[in-house]
């Protein structure tokens, strides 16, 4: 009998899941997929196998009896899962939860007192964190003694010095809990690691990562480990976002509370789901739909974003004392050749001088013979990194193939 592994990454509205086979220790992809518009009267299932072909769409309309919740979304994936792959034991669930707090610096298998730490972190990461236990309990109530393992977000930044760690608030705070932990980890670790195979010299250096997909950070690594983080205590700091702020001004959280007399709860709502670049825009979240645009809001709404991650590039560089490499990676970084060329225009002072033509095809390296800093694209694979960990954590990885490639 075969033995399968499934990855699932339980998003606000979404849940994406990667189902592989790990028969001989090492994970080969065999399914990607994910259900889209979770609570929205339209709720989509996809999928495609290991070479990209498409096992097709199902839509659950609401008249239909649509996907109301998580748990619900998560028994129609595993249901999916049993009746395309029959026959294979599914020996492991791996999964990708935002926020580790201070306590897990690295994967963990789960049992009810993880669960519990987990649940104490659900107000550091409101849109995040409660779908990703939702996700464990259901896939723990459908594979029950399956052992489960938890991938954290924040892990790959738990290194970073004090002044980067911190915000300048009284220390007491920090004392709780309330650090800068910077989120996207997990792709950041794979991207990291694709580097030293793709560039080790440059994987050695100064590297600026920008994960620009709706959820957007920026990182900066040096010597393969990340030292500042664009986002901060909660998932919300840093660029914006399709439907996040990004870095806000403190006081504008005072006037809205106390000029506007808004709740907490409204206040959350708004820069978590209706800030960002549909907030700008007032159009949509989805930078396609911006670039398709011709409003004047679109084009404002992506002049911010291209902006505020030119402004990180400059600031993430001074933090690693310069700069060897760059890499760009999320929906955005791996496919807006257009973001990509705006934000790189004019950089020549840094030492990024752009191959447009590269850049155009979304191409491996994208920076110019004469650039003194290479600028790359990496497409990120958080799944085959949480399917990885998931079998080292259960002794189940069979090392030397762990450098596996996309
Ligand atoms: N070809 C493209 N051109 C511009 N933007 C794109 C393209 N493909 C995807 N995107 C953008 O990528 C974003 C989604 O990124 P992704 O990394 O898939 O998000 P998630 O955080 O949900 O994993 C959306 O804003 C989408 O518009
Ligand atoms: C942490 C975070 O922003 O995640 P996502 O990009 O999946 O929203
Ligand atoms: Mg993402």
């Amino acid at each position: 009998m075969s033995k399968t592994l499934i990855v699932l990454n339980a998003g606000s509205s979404s849940i994406k899941f990667v189902v592989f086979d790990v028969t001989e220790g090492k994970p080969v992809n065999l399914a990607t997929g994910q259900i889209e518009g979770l609570g929205a009267s339209a709720t989509v299932f996809s999928a495609k196998d290991g070479e990209g072909q498409s096992f097709g769409e199902r839509n659950f309309d609401k008249a239909s009896g649509g996907i109301s919740n998580h748990a619900e979304g998560v028994d129609v994936i595993l249901r999916w899962i049993d009746e395309t792959f029959p026959g294979s034991e599914v020996v492991a669930v791996g999964h990708r939860v935002v926020h580790g707090g201070v306590r897990f610096t690295k994967p963990v298998k789960i049992d009810d007192t993880v669960i519990a730490e987990l649940e104490k972190l659900i107000p550091l990461a409101p849109i995040h964190q409660p779908h990703n236990i939702a996700g464990i309990l259901a896939a723990r109530e459908a594979f029950p003694g399956v052992p489960q393992v938890a991938v954290f977000d924040t892990s790959f930044h738990r290194g970073h010095p004090f002044y980067n760690d911190t915000f300048a608030i009284p220390r007491e705070f920090y004392n709780e809990g309330v650090r800068r932990y910077g989120f996207h980890g997990v792709s950041y670790e794979y991207v990291t690691r694709r580097m030293k195979q793709i560039a080790p010299l440059d994987a050695e250096g100064r590297v600026v990562i920008a994960h620009l997909g709706n959820g957007a950070s920026m990182c900066a690594v040096r010597y393969g480990h990340s030292i500042a983080s664009t986002m901060g205590f909660s998932a919300l700091d840093g660029l914006p976002m399709g439907t996040r702020c990004g870095n806000l001004d403190a006081g504008v959280l005072l006037y809205m509370l106390d000029q506007k007399g808004y709740s907490s709860s409204e206040i959350r709502n708004i820069l978590y789901t209706k800030s960002g670049l549909l907030g700008l825009s007032g159009l949509s979240q989805d930078m396609r739909d911006l670039e398709a645009s011709d409003t004047r809001e679109a084009r404002e709404a992506i002049d911010y974003f291209v902006n505020r991650v030119r402004r990180e590039v400059g600031a993430l560089s001074a933090a690693l004392d310069g700069l060897d490499a760059m890499v760009f990676c999320g929906g955005i970084g791996e496919n807006s050749w257009r973001v990509r060329e705006r934000v790189l225009q004019g950089m020549q002072w840094i030492g990024i001088d752009l191959d447009e033509e590269a850049n155009h095809r979304n191409a491996r390296l994208i920076s110019s013979p004469l650039s003194r800093v290479r600028v790359y694209i990496v497409r990120t694979n958080e799944g085959l990194m949480i399917a990885e960990h998931t079998l080292d954590v259960l002794g189940l990885l069979v090392k030397d193939v762990q450098q596996a490639a996309e």
